[in-house]
């Protein structure tokens, strides 16, 4: 079944794309990277590695690095590996080059500002002929380009293609879990980010690891109505792109969100700038949208208000700690 899907194109040559890159080549695929930067494909090319995205990574054989996006014409599906943000425009760019129904699986964990649109919702409308697919799960690009065990799930309309693309990129350390539950997968990405950084502000404020597991435990009822209020099954949200991913990025500053988080609990601001962190650009999304069914997330929203500098942290912790006792729901 996986002969079905050969050859793998990877657009986005930061540390995701990159790790999944290698994965990919190691469950025996063809693989040609897309790297926006000319000058960072070609040190791609001549080194073997990914010093400014994933140091210390050497590149696996059978990845083939390209700055042609329309080199990637002929790849049996393809991963869309860019920040949510700039996801629309990079599909766009990329639908010319595809023959219909190529799958395309958005690696992204966010939710597109303005437009209020998950991100196989954006797929749909910038690459139409394509699709759309949505892997997402607990898996640091270190730990995944490392070989280091790790399970994520991997979801598409059509189950039957959902494990055809899981059967051609899993190996024995890169387990893919499928699914056809699209949207759960997709949210679970994206609140978790959100969630996260509110760990690191517990982190970096000390507050001890019984607050940590609390934040985790009441984020993840967060999670669980907002994703029941958009048409997630609740089987997923407790699955890898939930409650998996979001132990993982709650629990360490190996995560962007945290460590973010971490550096505003210490008064630091929004350090180190200029790295990604998906929930500080999904925040102000997901807390409208949330108000829009009438879903209460109040950790999201302290979140929101302390990174629009409505809030201080302080604030934020006050008024989470001064919510009326109520029923565990
Ligand atoms: N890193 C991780 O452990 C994981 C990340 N993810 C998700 O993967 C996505 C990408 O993250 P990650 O790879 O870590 O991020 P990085 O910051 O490491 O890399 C981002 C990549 O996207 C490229 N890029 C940024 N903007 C554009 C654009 N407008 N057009 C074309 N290319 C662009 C960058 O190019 P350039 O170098 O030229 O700036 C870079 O190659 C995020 O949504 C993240 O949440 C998911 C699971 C794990
Ligand atoms: O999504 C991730 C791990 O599953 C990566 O998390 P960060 O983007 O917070 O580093």
């Amino acid at each position: 079944m996986s002969a079905r899907f050969a050859s793998i194109g990877v657009v986005g040559a930061g540390a995701w794309g990159t790790a999944l890159a290698n994965a990919s080549a190691r469950a025996g695929r063809e693989v040609l990277l897309w790297g926006r930067d000319a000058a960072l494909v070609e040190t791609l090319r001549r080194t073997r590695a990914n010093p400014a995205h994933l140091p210390g990574v050497a590149l696996a054989p059978g990845v083939e690095p390209t700055a042609d996006l329309a080199a990637l014409a002929g790849a049996d599906a393809i991963l869309l590996v860019v920040p949510a943000q700039a996801s629309r425009a990079v599909a766009a760019a990329l639908a010319p080059h595809l023959a219909a129904g190529t799958p395309v699986v958005t690696c992204a964990k966010g939710i597109e500002r303005g437009t209020s649109l998950f991100m196989t919702q954006v797929l749909a409308q910038a690459c139409p002929a394509a699709l759309p697919a949505i892997l997402s799960g607990p898996s640091f690009a270190a730990d995944v380009a490392a070989g280091l065990p790790t399970a994520v799930t991997l979801a598409a309309r059509e189950i039957e293609v959902a494990g055809a693309l899981a059967a051609a990129l899993g190996s024995a350390s890169f387990r893919l879990y499928h699914s056809r539950d699209v949207r759960g997968v997709e949210i679970g990405g994206a609140a978790k980010n959100v969630l996260a950084i509110a760990a690191g502000i517990v982190g970096g404020r000390r507050l001890g690891a019984s607050a940590g597991a609390a934040l985790i435990a009441r984020g993840f009822a967060e999670l669980m109505r907002f994703g029941k209020a958009f048409g997630a099954q609740a089987e997923t949200l407790t699955g890898l792109s939930g409650l998996g991913d979001l132990i993982l990025t709650c629990s360490t500053a190996q995560s962007r969100n945290y460590a973010l988080g971490l550096s505003l609990g210490q008064d630091e601001g929004l350090h180190p700038p200029g790295r990604l962190a998906e929930g500080a650009l999904t925040a102000g999304v997901l807390v409208a949208m949330a108000d829009g069914r009438g879903v209460d997330m109040p950790i999201a929203r302290a979140v929101e208000a302390v990174l629009a500098g409505r809030s201080d942290i302080e604030q934020a912790i006050g008024s989470l700690l001064a919510r009326p006792q109520k029923a565990e729901a």
